[in-house]
Parts: structure tokens; sequence; C-alpha cells
């Protein structure tokens, strides 16, 4: 089963439409971690395994495990997911993008080296350097479309024959990048009306939702806006919001409770 096959499964069987974030900082650790050689791979690991009962989509982000020279962690955590609780997808967050030779080593070391069923990338470099992601029928390419973070307009909102760049960026993927059915979108929460806009463009494709929690984007709005006509159609993601959640003995029980709160919310405005 492809990546969008998998995660539309995901959907029904979960009734959950939240993606848990695996944002990894060992500084925000509950103090029993303090001196474990394994630390990243086992609070990672406990985060999982509290919050699969709620979650349609884990997102590990490679920076979090790169800067602490913990790759081999990352790889044993995504097998992980895949044999404790298997149907539900990985989505590696990398933003890659490159010249299309380098590009098919990113995309060797996402789903061949890592184990991720998608990944995101940043589509700037055009078509070419999508290639070798989107050639990887049964995996997913996650594009970045319009970004949660306060600069994402610099460039994403210019006008351009009067249409935003990220809207050409949404109708581009939707229609010429898609021919295998396995592209899916980031669009920020902290943009609900431009998340209107790119959920009219491109139908019922799956977008991924950063910036809900520390981000200061709002539930309501984003499922009103941006859910698909089957009340589907978003991975919500919270990273921060469910992992930090407690940083007590009880971080696994206050991340569940974390992941079921925003389950529940987000399934209120459905
Ligand atoms: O536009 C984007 C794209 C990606 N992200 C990533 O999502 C999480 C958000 O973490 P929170 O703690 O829930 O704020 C993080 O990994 C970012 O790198 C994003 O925030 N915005």
């Amino acid at each position: 089963m492809g990546f969008i096959e998998q995660l539309r499964a995901r959907w029904q069987a979960s009734n959950s439409l939240v993606c848990v974030g695996l944002d990894p900082d060992p500084a925000k650790f509950p103090p029993m971690f303090a001196g474990r050689d394994d630390a990243i791979f086992e609070f990672c690991r406990d985060i999982v395994d509290a919050t699969a009962e709620f979650a349609c989509a884990f997102k590990p982000q490679i920076a979090y495990f790169a800067a602490f020279g913990a790759e081999d962690a990352l790889r044993r955590l995504i097998a992980h997911i895949h044999d404790a609780h298997p149907g539900i997808p990985v989505i590696l967050d990398a933003k890659r993008g490159d010249i299309g030779s380098t590009a098919s080593m990113y995309a060797i070391e996402a789903f061949d080296r890592f184990g991720a069923d998608a990944v995101t990338l940043n589509p700037y470099m055009g078509h070419d350097s999508a290639q070798p992601f989107l050639d990887r029928a049964g995996k997913g390419c996650v594009f970045l479309c319009h970004t949660s973070n306060p600069g994402a307009g610099d460039f994403q909102d210019l006008d351009f024959g009067g249409t935003p760049l990220y809207q050409h960026v949404a109708e581009t993927i939707a229609a010429d990048w898609n021919a295998h059915g396995n592209c899916a979108l980031v669009v920020g929460a902290t943009y609900p009306e431009e998340l209107k806009a790119i959920r009219g463009i491109v139908g019922d494709m799956p977008l991924l939702i950063p910036g809900i929690g520390a981000q200061g984007g709002d539930v309501e709005a984003t499922v009103r806006n941006g859910k698909s006509a089957d009340g589907s159609g978003l991975m919500v993601n919270s990273s921060r919001g469910i992992l930090y959640a407690s940083n007590g003995g009880d971080y696994t029980i206050a991340a569940g409770w974390a992941a079921q709160t925003l389950r529940d919310e987000i399934n209120r405005h459905r």
C-alpha cells in the first residue's frame, strides 16, 4: 500500500487527523533521561508508544537527530514505529531539494536508509529536483506550499500575474507533478485564509499542517478551512505541545493526553 492509501486507511482506523511531531531536544527531556546514552531513541519511543492510538502519522524532524549525531536513533525509531504500530505512516521532515543527481541520493537517504513513508520537500528548484522522489510512486512527496513561520510571505506571497506564488506552487504540483498520486502539501495553520485558498485549488490532496499550539495556529479555523469534502484531508501536526506536555515522570501520560485532546478538538470541527 502506498503512502496516500496508507494515510487514508489510518484516518479511518484511528478517527484522528493528528500528526505527532518528533523533535527531540535533550535539554527539554525529563530529568531521568540525564546521562543516558540512548536518551533520544528512548524518549521518542516512549512518546510514540503513548500517542500511537491517537495518531494518523508521525513526523520526525531530521535536524533534531542530526544535530546530536543521532541518525541511527532516527533509523531505529522509524523501524520501531513500523514494527510496533504497523499502518501508521512516517513522514521524515527534511525539506530536501537539490539538482537531480543529489536529489536521488536524498531519496535513498529518506526512503531506504531511514525507512520513511514520505518526506518533506522544497519545490523551489523545480520539477527535475523533485523527480527522484516523485518516481518512488509508493512514497509520499510533501511539498512546502505556504509555511507556518512569520517570514513565510516574503517570497511565497509575491504576486505573479495576479496570483501569489504559493498558489502557483499548489496548482503546478496538483496539475503536473502528481502523476503517481503521491503528492501532499505543507500549509501552516498560522495562515487560515491561505489554507482555504489552497484547499480550493488541490481538491482532496492531503495537507500537512504545522503551526498548531506553540506557534499559535487555531484548530477550529484550520479544520474549517482545510478539511476535504469528506471531513478528512489533514495531518495536523503538533510537536512541542505533545512531546513536552510534562517534563516530569508522567511525561508519557501527559503526551497521550495532549494527543487525545487535540484529536477530540479537531473532531469537534470536522
Ligand atoms: O512550515 C513549516 C514546516 C515545518 N514545520 C515543522 O513542524 C514542526 C512544528 O513544531 P511545533 O513544536 O508543533 O511548533 C517542526 O518540526 C518544524 O520544523 C513548521 O513548523 N512549519
